[in-house]
């Protein structure tokens, strides 16, 4: 991401401040001019009265613009790293979801959090401190000339070679600081990957060995941190080692030419004053270029991030499509392969959905069923063929128009920290308190929420922490139904219910499948026999299409299913589970 634009935007504040800091930095070079006319009005037996007013009128207008600099660039620094994550926010929520599935969560994380407060320092005060330390560096220089040409000889000559070596020091903290950016990364990645996994780290007794990969990762962190810290504690000896050298010898030389009548003493005391001067900027400058280098890798880090590929289209208002077919969904000829992979998921699929009842596909693991879903919300697009919702082409249409008319619920059924209210209306944030009652009265979760301590303001931990299994799975249903999507994709949990849970599931089913579309992707028997229309899919094709008792006639692949992975009931019973072939 180029930060420049955003840094344009806020041109005015920042040229106050550079402003500010040069105008501070103008007052402290006025102070030795003025403490020399001091020594000279005291030595010369006159009254340092004047002098002394104009110093301290100086000493406080230094103060206040400094104050007044140091507030500008902080609010300009915050207000940057504001503007940075705006933007960042945006691109990462509207990546295209193959490119954004590729970044690990942690680094994500670091990056957005991390690295722009990285950013913000480099581009406030690494930046104005930069400007500000060179100003008064080239101001100190040039009023030393005036003072005595030959004792600023030796200045540059001592502060020079120091500077040489600090130059050399920051070339090699911006490399270390980009692997102790990257180190530091990968630590947090690691913590995000634990975190999301903590039952699973502790059910597989993991906790010893992932304290060791941690400590491992925040070692390596620490030792890149370590070196950038040396590195940088290197550039304030370096410059005061050349001060002090030059210090001394300005000393020597300056009293041996004062003595002999050369040189003024309230001359030599201003250029002392000068030295003195001059070295805290030069130090700011090289410890401010070592921040800016530090923050130059951070910025690289969010430039990456921000060239996350966006989903075509610009977001358009929802309208509702107008019905152009009895078809809710049609698939003409889709084939499709996940980029890396190296066979199509989908061969020449071709299969409709009614706008109104219940469709199930099954099928093998790995048949394509739930990349499916994937193209009908159009995560992904086709490599070839259409999809069509309504008889539109889903491709030619806003996204937001096909996310609206389908709800989504996927089968690990994410709900997320906050309310009961929250999770529900998080697909419609206007929904009023009827449409709730009626979302959860649909999924038969009404009784449920009146019983919780807070019925619908109870909070949730991550990922609905605090229900249970076929309670999260029917509020997810609820969620998805809030806006009215007039085609249900839902995911089925392959996890084995109670037998209870099962029965209501499969009532919610039903009766979201009046009127409406719902497309499921069976793991139960009792969803598969009650569809109207069963897909069987297999290794990318359909391979049949039709009802259960139809399917169970006519397709091999079908009944082994029905009898092997639907079933946990004897092959003979499951057979017998045919309530449409009387008709
Ligand atoms: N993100 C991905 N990148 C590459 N290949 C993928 C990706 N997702 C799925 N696949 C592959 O595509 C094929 C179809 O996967 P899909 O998830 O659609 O199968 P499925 O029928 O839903 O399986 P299951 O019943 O096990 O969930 C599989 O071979 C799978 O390995």
């Amino acid at each position: 991401m180029n930060v420049w634009p955003i840094l344009r935007s806020h041109r005015k504040r920042l040229a106050t401040g550079l402003a500010l800091g040069l105008s501070a930095a103008c007052v402290s070079l006025l102070q030795p001019l003025v403490i020399g006319r001091i020594i000279e009005a005291v030595s010369s037996g006159g009254s340092p009265g004047g002098p002394v007013l104009l110093a301290a009128a100086l000493f406080a207008t230094g103060a206040l613009l400094s104050g007044l600099h140091g507030y500008t660039m902080g609010t300009l620094g915050e207000n940057l790293v504001f503007d940075i994550r705006r933007v960042l926010a945006r691109r990462v929520l509207r990546a295209r979801l193959p490119d954004f599935q590729r970044w690990a969560q942690g680094d994500l994380l670091n990056r957005m959090v991390t690295d722009t407060s990285m950013a913000r320092v480099t581009m406030s005060s690494a930046l104005a401190q930069v400007t500000s330390s060179v100003f008064s560096v080239l101001g100190c220089l040039t009023l030393m000339a005036l003072i005595d040409l030959r004792l600023l000889g030796v200045t540059v000559g001592c502060l020079g070679a120091a500077s040489l070596v600090s130059v050399v020091l920051a070339r090699r903290i911006r490399k270390q600081a980009v692997a102790n950016r990257t180190d530091t990364s990968r630590y947090a990645t690691a913590v995000a990957r634990v975190l999301g996994s903590m039952s699973t780290v502790k059910s597989s007794c993991a906790e010893a060995r992932e304290a060791e990969t941690l400590d491992g990762l925040a070692g390596r962190a620490r030792r890149s941190g370590i070196r950038v810290s040396v590195l940088s504690a290197g550039l304030g000896p370096a410059i005061n080692v050349g001060s002090q050298i030059a210090l001394t010898v300005v000393v020597a030389w300056g009293m041996a030419r004062v003595a002999t009548g050369d040189l003024s003493l309230s001359a030599l005391t201003a250029f002392v004053m000068y030295l003195f001067y001059l070295v805290s900027p030069l130090l700011a400058t090289f410890t401010s270029i070592g921040r800016l280098q530090q923050g130059r890798a951070a910025i690289d880090r969010l430039g990456e991030l921000a060239d996350l590929p966006q989903e075509s289209g610009p977001p358009a208002p929802a309208t509702r499509a107008q019905p152009r077919s009895g078809q809710a969904v049609e698939f003409e000829r889709v084939s499709f392969r996940y980029d890396g992979s190296g066979r199509n998921a989908l061969h020449e699929v071709s299969f409709g959905v009614p706008a109104h009842g219940l469709t199930a596909i099954v099928g093998p693991s790995g048949a394509g069923k739930s990349t499916l879903f994937r193209l009908v919300e159009r995560f992904y697009e086709p490599d070839s063929g259409r999809v069509l919702l309504y008889g539109a082409d889903a491709a030619s249409m806003p996204l937001n128009q096909v996310r609206r008319l389908t709800g989504h619920v996927e089968q690990d059924h994410p709900l997320m920290r906050g309310s009961v209210r929250d999770n529900l209306i998080y697909a419609c944030p206007s929904a009023g308190e009827d449409d709730i009652a009626e979302a959860l009265r649909l999924v038969r979760l009404d009784q449920a929420v009146e019983s919780l301590p807070e019925r619908l303001d109870t909070v949730l931990g991550e990922r609905g922490h605090g229900l249970s299994g076929g309670e999260q799975q029917r509020l997810a249903v609820a969620r998805a139904l809030l806006p009215r999507p007039s085609v249900v994709l839902l995911d089925e949990a392959s996890a084995n219910l109670d037998a209870d849970t099962e029965a209501e599931l499969r009532g919610v089913v039903a009766s979201i499948a009046r009127d409406r579309a719902v497309v499921t992707i069976a793991h139960r028997l009792s969803t598969v026999v009650e569809a109207d229309q069963i897909v069987v899919m297999e290794a990318g094709r359909v391979r049949a299409v039709g009802t259960h008792p139809d399917l169970i006639r006519r397709d091999d692949l079908y009944r082994r299913l029905v009898v092997r992975q639907f079933a946990s009931v004897p092959e003979d019973h499951a057979l017998a589970t045919q309530p449409f072939e009387a008709g």
